[in-house]
């Protein structure tokens, strides 16, 4: 069955049971609140849970002339109805062991009988009785789809508690949340379902009635009730109440009423008469309304709350997801058959269709006959000659739903004409399989021998600057001019904070134009390297990203300056002292390793900066080893202090340097090849590699750590990746 399938339900439910489960969540909380308030009134009495009920009933019967009846709370409060030696009528509470009146009975106040009446039964008796036991058992189903759901996107039930990834507020915390409350959720609506099945009989009930052989009943052998063993044996703690004696006739009995059994005790002997053990229907009873109210357990009552709150939650970021697929719709000027261009989407959860769409309005703009659907919807198009898919990957490599079959479609459709594609993908390094099936759709069209107008691309984490790069390289090979609105894609800047520029090194003085800029969060803020700063030069929706360092509590940035760069000529403005709004992205995917045998940092140019912070950071002195890619030598001179502190200090244990622009010129990952031994053991040993920098350098390092990898491991580089050891953040 298909992810959107159970999608489906899960939404059907939560539309068709809305209302209600929206005002039984909201009584529910207030009324999780009941039991709290009532446990912490003071009627427990110390000694309870040692007493039997032998000494209780006989304190009561030495202190009092007549005790009509006994009842025990799920509080553990003792609540009795006696006449005083000055004939005064007494109800309320009372120590058990000293049989001491403690207060009167407090009644639930306004508030939670109103809730109570509301969350039942809706004011509306029976019928209102109904649609909540309905709305119950719905809100059960609709948890289940939604477990079902996570299972399917965590791909299997082994990682229901695997991390997932934090790309989106409302999925996420609608993925966590429902992660924990699902076990109360589940208990609240088993139960309420019960409850309901019980107040409608359409549960087997059956009446307890004793019989007692008055024949053979006896006065003799008299016994003090503080002797009968039977009471004597009975923690007060299992008694639910007791029936005292309407006489002193013999044919007058005790009735204990206790959790799981009801007894009928001789008042004289104390011989027991009749027992009669409950049902389990009535066990089942007593124990769903404990749980479904939380009545007696503070903790439970908290986690019912909890539940309810939650409940809340997922009504509304369930539907402000459904909102943000909805509004991600595609929409056609043009009919399929007429149009030269096709363009396919492949999309789970929305974010991909803005580019795809502002794709798809710059061609028609460009005067193209353009069409725009689903990949799944693939088929012959008449007219096509050009097919441009934007993709995402989900799950392990593999397609959104609404691609799930398109492989295959491909495989068996033809076009009437040659067609040329390009396939752009989108995803996050986040995932081991980083936009892998935008790459198994380029590869189905090669083997379809289409030709390829541009290679693959990726995207990273909806980079509008990558987006842009991609358009650049359409542009140039397709000779068209689009230029893609950026407002639409991004939003406008939100959460920034001041920044102060503590100290700038000087750009001139480098050979390779990079220069270091240190900044002091105005207000106390929590970051750790491998973070990003996105920084808005022109104060308005286009961003720039920068790797951070953190040294000494200061970001520290190290930037290469372009002539025309418009982040980096921003940044190189900016004077010692200046205060400028930027935000710090939390990129923990990206974050020095806590605990770990060994740390391989890769970086070229300024991908240095996180990893300066990390070995600032790393006081428990992992060993850390740095392989860094530069020009020259000189080029070294702006990171030399840092490095060399870190060096004396053990931060670091040892820095592998390759100079790109002299005699005998060396790369990274000729410094990886060299060390391939070491670098494959420190795999092999769950030690974990860095790499910061240029796309170029990534590509590089990735080959040659896949080729150590298979050599002296013979495992792929993916299988290290998906146990988190490989860590990426480049550009
Ligand atoms: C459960 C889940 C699994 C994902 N798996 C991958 C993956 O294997 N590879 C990848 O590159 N991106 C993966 N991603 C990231 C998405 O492809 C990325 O966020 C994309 O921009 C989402 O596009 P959409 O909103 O149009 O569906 C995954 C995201 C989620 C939520």
């Amino acid at each position: 069955m298909t992810i959107s399938i159970w999608r489906y339900s899960h939404l059907a439910l939560a539309v068709s049971s809305f209302v209600f489960v929206f005002l039984a969540s909201v009584t529910g909380i207030v009324l999780a609140f009941q039991p709290i308030s009532e446990q912490l009134q003071p009627f427990k009495s110390d000694g309870f849970d040692t007493a039997s009920l032998a000494e209780t009933l006989s304190v009561f019967k030495k202190t009092y002339p007549e005790v009509t009846a006994l009842e025990i709370d799920k509080n553990d409060f003792v609540s009795a109805s006696v006449i005083t030696e000055d004939n005064k009528n007494l109800n309320g509470y009372f120590n058990p062991i000293t049989a001491e009146y403690l207060g009167e009975k407090v009644e639930p106040s306004k508030l939670f009988q109103f809730a109570t009446t509301l969350h039942r039964s809706l004011f509306l008796k029976g019928v209102g009785r109904f649609f909540v036991g309905l709305c119950s058992f719905l809100l059960f189903l609709i948890a289940v789809s939604g477990a079902i759901l996570i299972i399917k996107r965590q791909r299997s039930f082994k990682k229901f508690f695997s991390k997932i990834v934090n790309d989106n507020f409302a999925q996420y915390w609608h993925v966590v949340l429902g992660r924990l409350s699902l076990i109360p959720i589940i208990v609240i609506t088993i139960t309420g379902v019960y409850l309901s099945l019980l107040k409608f009989n359409l549960l087997p009930e059956s009446k307890a009635s004793h019989t007692v052989d008055f024949e053979a009943i006896s006065e003799t052998p008299i016994q003090e009730i503080e002797a009968f063993t039977v009471f004597k044996n009975i923690p007060l703690a299992d008694v639910k109440s007791v029936e005292f004696p309407f006489s002193s006739d013999v044919e007058d009995y005790y009735t204990i009423y206790l959790k799981d059994k009801e007894i009928v005790v001789n008042q004289f002997t104390g011989e027991v008469l009749s027992e009669i053990k409950y049902p389990l229907v009535t066990l089942i009873s007593a124990l769903s309304l404990n749980l479904h109210t939380g009545k007696g357990s503070i903790i439970w009552s908290l986690i019912l709350a909890f539940a309810c709150l939650n409940i809340l939650f997922f009504i509304y970021s369930g539907f402000a997801m459904t909102l943000k697929r909805q509004k991600a719709k595609l929409r056609n000027k043009f009919k399929k058959h007429k149009c030269e261009y096709i363009i396919l989407v492949g999309s789970e959860n929305g974010s991909t269709i803005p580019f795809a769409n502002a794709f798809y309005k710059q061609l028609i703009k460009a005067g193209k006959k353009v069409y725009i659907t689903e990949l799944n919807k693939y088929e012959t198009f008449k007219k096509v000659k050009h097919i441009i898919v934007f993709t995402a990957t989900y799950g392990e490599g593999e397609p959104p739903t609404n691609a799930n079959t398109f492989l295959e479609q491909l495989k068996s459709t033809e076009q009437l004409y040659p067609i040329s594609f390009s396939v752009v993908g989108f995803g996050s390094y986040a995932y081991p399989d980083f936009c892998q099936f935008a790459l198994d759709v380029d590869r189905g069209f090669k083997a379809k021998k289409a030709h390829q107008f541009l290679p693959p691309f990726k995207i990273n984490d909806r980079s509008l600057e990558a987006f842009n790069q991609w358009i650049y390289s359409f542009n140039k090979a397709s000779g068209l001019v689009l230029e893609i609105p950026q407002k639409k894609l991004v939003s406008p800047p939100k959460q920034t904070k001041a920044l102060q520029v503590i100290s700038k090194t000087d750009v001139v003085s480098n050979p390779d134009d990079t220069f270091i800029i240190t900044l002091k969060p105005s207000r106390k803020q929590r970051f750790n390297s491998g973070d990003l700063l996105a920084v808005y030069p022109e104060n308005d929706y286009r961003e720039r990203l920068y790797s951070i360092g953190k040294v000494n509590g200061n970001v520290q940035l190290s930037v290469k300056h372009y002539r025309n760069g418009f982040g980096s000529n921003y940044i190189n403005s900016l004077q010692e002292n200046a205060v400028f709004k930027a935000r710090i992205i939390r990129n923990s995917a990206f974050h020095f390793p806590s605990k770990t045998t060994r740390v391989l940092l890769v970086a070229n140019g300024t991908g240095i900066a996180p990893f300066i912070g990390m070995t600032h950071e790393n006081t428990s002195k992992i060993e850390t080893h740095l392989y860094y890619g530069l020009r020259e030598k000189q080029s070294l001179n702006v990171y030399k202090k840092d490095l060399d502190s870190a060096l004396q200090k053990k931060q670091l244990t040892q820095l592998h340097l390759a100079f790109s622009r002299v005699e005998n010129k060396q790369y990274v990952q000729d410094l990886l090849l060299e060390d391939a031994p070491f670098v494959a053991e420190t795999l092999k040993n769950n030690g974990v590699v860095m790499l910061c920098g240029s796309l170029a350098m990534q590509k590089g390092v990735l080959q040659v750590l896949n080729v150590i990898c298979e050599k002296y491991n013979q495992k792929p580089l993916r299988y290290y990746q998906s146990k988190k050891q490989l860590k990426m953040d480049c550009y």
